[in-house]
């Protein structure tokens, strides 16, 4: 009994009723398929024992083949099918041989029990009925050129589409509906594997109701002189039968194109050269001149023919052409793969060569690896119906669907999706990259597009660099791939592992069009990445002379500072033309920024009202709020409850010197260990920031006079400050002036109360303590009363330095709080401290901070970024100690 059905079409149990009118289709679920190849596997471990019997000699009994066909008929039962003996052909039922069987075994290949060259060569009996183990869904689903050819007296004829054989010595052959019919009818030959409608063949049951078809040539060429190579019945009934027809056009060519996948029009071991050429004229004619053909080419095989054959065989120059059978290694399915070799690929797959086989010597790629990369999408569809792995890594991770989208091979890629490969896959040694990736990085425009039209979702997918597809699409200059990935959703401001956006990425690859697209598309213009370079610092960086004019015509800050403190015209190269261009456009800025500044609204001529010895004016270039006045501007700090400071003047340390208190015999420069004012009043440049000392400045108690050089803070208010307001952080203090480094700035001045007081207070973003670790602890709140101090923000990179000093009492409870510059200052610079990491620790659930520093620790990416870190260290396995 012959069972025809497709392994991987599960649900369908092909009977080809129209063609037979005998035969049924039937459906068959999922676990009926399952236990049929169930009864498979174990038949074929039976035949496999029975045929190393034969092999030894021991006839195989009678009742051991009932038993078996009893046996298949068994599993049939169990199938449920109620016209079984309508499935079975008649020349499969009674006198059913050993050979059958064992042949059924052989054209399952994949069970892997028994092998094609060990019994197909001792028993050619036919596989009419048999699909390939790997037909199924995708070739009924789509188009095909059907590769079976039709023979009348040596001319052939090529129609059209299901791939199978007449034997196992004959190669696949994808078929059409008509060709598949003939060939269950038996009508292919399995000596040649033509089909035999027309012209002059053999036919072992002649009267029957389905003949049994092949040439006498072809019989006594695969050994099966005596029997039908069909049914394995005794040939000697068999009768030469003459069917007359006139072929009018006996070589058809496809006229449609193959979709997907395709296969040549014509097999490659029936060069299209040697078939005959399409004509008009009397068969005859063109029988004659296939004679002529074969003559000249001298290829006869009559020499391998028995004598019984020695008429020669109407198709013998296609036996002349067909390769002999050779043994080959698994590698040459990989380079047949590579070179596209349909019909070689065929035959090595249907000799049994792996699929997924790895070739070691190239990064372990398999055959659908070396097709798709070529894009051979038809041996794809070979490779990946004899079962290879579409999502097979090679040692770089890359999946055959890589290979294809790299190479451009759109139609492959197509067929390989539709085959079902996934495509979110990354390669693992070059950056994890997806399809998507490769295909963007190469501007292969149609591939990108067709990748989105499956999985949309992935245009913003990162590779281990951060990257998106329109990132590298962006960096090589893929302008209309850069269009379609925004048209699909590509996000310009994604960050990559540097924090860079995409916009630095064209600013790098000097393309202006793609900038000025991304600047379309909403890409931030004042973007930095982790190095705190503007796009401007990048382009400036690569010379890339038409960005850098486009960035600055779109107001990119040419004043900016990355973190090594270079603005972008420090990163160009000096006199070049993008230096000129940024020179010219800071002076532009600097003088706009001039105007606008004097275009600021002053809103108080001194905030501190004549207190200070120098006027504190207020000003507001950025909204309409006026003068603050919430508070009391006051010169010095007061209390508004008893707070007992020691102010005794016995109790002061004062010193006796003579002179300018400059010496270390000072005894109030001694309590700081030294007067550390140079003559200009300034703290030195060796002033230790990290941890200042506290100062004490001579008092009223000293002998010194009131001009020596030991007074500073005392002294009060020098440098001219101005009161604005900010972009983002409300008022803040600037300077008007450059300050050189170790300048007294101004005191932080106000409320003193205690650390108790100071608990209870609502408004707690004017409070400094006087942490001074000495008695109890007190603060400082310029909330209701402050001088200009009150108003100087945090900045993360600071320019001012906070230092204890005593002046006119010696309490250590109660340090005055002055601000020094901690570095040069220059004009217009906003000045600031740093308030710790407590304020921001407190502070940050409510605001981060704004002072745009690239080093800035508490604005919110600085925030996520340390939280990432903690996670990442709590992530980390603990360290074992080995003791
Ligand atoms: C001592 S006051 C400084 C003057 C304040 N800007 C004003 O308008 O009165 C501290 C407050 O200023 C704001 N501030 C200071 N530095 C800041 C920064 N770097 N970022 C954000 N806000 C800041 C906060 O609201 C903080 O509570």
């Amino acid at each position: 009994m012959i069972i025809l059905f497709s392994l991987q079409k599960e649900s369908s149990f092909v009977k080809a009723e129209q063609e037979s009118g005998r035969e049924k289709r039937v459906d068959l679920t999922h676990r009926e398929i399952c236990e049929i190849k169930e009864s498979q596997a174990l038949l074929a471990e039976q035949c496999e024992e029975k045929a190393t019997d034969l092999s030894k000699g021991n006839k195989m009994e009678e009742e051991d083949s009932c038993s078996k066909q009893e046996y298949t008929e068994l599993t049939l039962e169990s199938l449920d099918l109620k016209a079984q003996e309508e499935l079975f052909s008649p020349s499969l039922s009674g006198k059913f041989t050993q050979r059958r069987f064992t042949h059924f075994v052989i054209s399952f290949p994949a069970d892997g029990e028994v092998t094609e060259t060990d019994l197909s060569e001792e028993l050619p009996l036919c596989c009419c009925r048999m699909e390939t183990p790997c037909s199924g869904e995708s070739l009924s689903q789509t188009e095909h050129t059907c590769m079976a050819t039709e023979s009348v007296d040596g001319l052939v004829n090529v129609l059209k589409h299901e791939m199978m054989r007449p034997s196992n010595t004959v190669h696949l052959l994808v078929l059409c509906e008509d060709h598949r019919a003939g060939m269950v009818k038996h009508q292919c030959c399995p000596g040649c594997g033509l089909f035999c409608r027309a012209g002059s063949f053999m036919e072992c049951r002649p009267y029957g109701s389905i003949s049994h078809r092949f040439h006498r040539g072809c019989a006594s060429v695969i050994k099966a002189q005596s029997f039908c190579p069909h049914c394995g019945e005794d040939a000697t009934g068999a009768q030469e039968v003459t069917v007359p027809k006139t072929i009018s056009n006996p070589v058809t060519v496809p006229k449609a194109e193959p979709v997907l996948p395709s296969v040549p029009a014509v097999p490659a071991v029936y060069p299209v050269a040697l078939l005959p050429v399409v004509s008009t004229r009397p068969l005859i004619h063109r029988a004659k001149k296939t004679t002529e053909l074969e003559r000249s080419l001298d290829t006869s095989p009559n020499s391998t023919l028995t004598d019984a054959d020695t008429t020669p065989h109407p198709l013998s120059f296609v036996y002349s052409m067909r390769p002999k059978k050779v043994k080959y290694h698994t590698k040459q399915l990989y380079i047949s793969a590579h070179h596209g070799e349909l019909q070689k690929v065929i035959h090595l797959l249907v000799d049994g060569k792996d699929p997924n086989y790895l070739m070691y010597s190239q990064n372990k790629r398999t055959p659908l690896h070396a097709a798709a990369s070529e894009g051979h999408q038809e041996v794809c569809h070979m490779l990946v119906q004899a079962g290879a792995n579409l999502d097979m890594f090679d040692e770089e991770q890359r999946t055959p669907l890589m290979d294809a989208c790299e190479n451009n091979h759109l139609d492959t890629v197509k067929y390989l999706l539709r085959a079902g490969a996934a495509l979110s896959h990354k390669v693992s040694d070059i950056k994890g990259s997806t399809c998507l990736h490769l295909a963007a990085k190469l501007g292969h425009y149609d591939v990108v597009q067709h990748l989105l039209s499956k999985a949309s979702k992935q245009v913003n997918c990162q590779d281990d660099g951060g990257w998106t597809p329109i990132t590298w699409a962006i960096e090589y200059k893929h302008r209309e791939l850069v269009l379609l990935l925004l048209s699909r959703g590509a996000d310009v401001n994604i960050r990559d592992k540097e924090e860079n956006i995409c916009l630095h990425w064209a600013a790098l690859s000097g393309s202006n069009d793609i900038a000025q697209i991304l600047l379309d598309a909403r890409c931030d213009l004042h973007a930095v990445n982790v190095h705190g370079d503007s796009t401007l610092h990048i382009a400036a960086r690569e010379n890339q002379l038409e960005c850098v004019t486009l960035l600055l015509s779109q107001g990119a800050d040419v004043n900016l500072k990355n973190r090594e403190g270079e603005t972008p015209l420090d990163c160009c190269i000096y006199n070049s033309k993008v230096w000129v261009s940024l020179k010219t456009n800071k002076k532009l800025t600097d003088a706009r920024r001039s105007r606008d500044s004097h275009r600021e609204k002053v809103l108080s001529r001194d905030i501190s009202r004549g207190y200070e010895a120098v006027p504190i004016a207020c000003v507001n270039g950025v909204d309409s709020d006026s003068c603050p006045d919430n508070y009391k501007y006051v010169p010095d700090s007061c209390v508004t409850s008893p707070i007992n400071i020691d102010k005794d003047i016995t109790h002061l340390q004062h010193c006796v010197c003579t002179d300018d208190c400059s010496s270390n015999t000072c005894m109030c420069a001694q309590l700081s260990l030294r007067c550390w004012y140079d003559k200009e009043g300034r703290l030195p440049l060796e002033f230790c920031q990290k941890e200042p000392p506290v100062l004490f400045e001579c008092n009223h108690a000293c002998s010194c006079w009131r001009s020596c050089r030991n007074r500073v803070v005392q002294n009060g208010l020098r440098a001219r400050l101005q009161l604005y307001k900010t972009q983002r952080m409300g008022w803040g203090v600037r300077a008007l002036q450059d300050i050189p480094q170790g300048t007294f700035i101004c005191e932080y001045v106000g409320e003193i109360i205690t650390d108790a007081e100071a608990d209870g207070r609502e408004n707690d973003s004017f409070l400094f303590t006087l942490d001074n670790k000495v008695g109890d602890v007190h603060c400082i709140d310029a909330r209701l009363f402050g001088n200009i101090g009150r108003f100087i923000n945090h900045l993360c990179e600071p320019n001012l330095l906070a230092v204890r000093v005593f002046t006119m009492h010696q309490d250590l409870r109660f340090p005055r709080i002055a601000f020094f510059s901690r570095k040069p200052i220059q004009s217009g610079d906003q000045i600031g401290f740093d308030y710790g990491d407590h304020f921001w620790k407190v502070k940050s659930k409510y605001y981060s901070c704004q002072c745009f520093s690239p080093r800035c620790r508490h604005s919110s990416a600085a925030r996520a970024q340390s939280y990432r870190l903690v996670l990442n260290l709590m992530l980390l396995p603990p360290i074992k100690l080995y003791i």
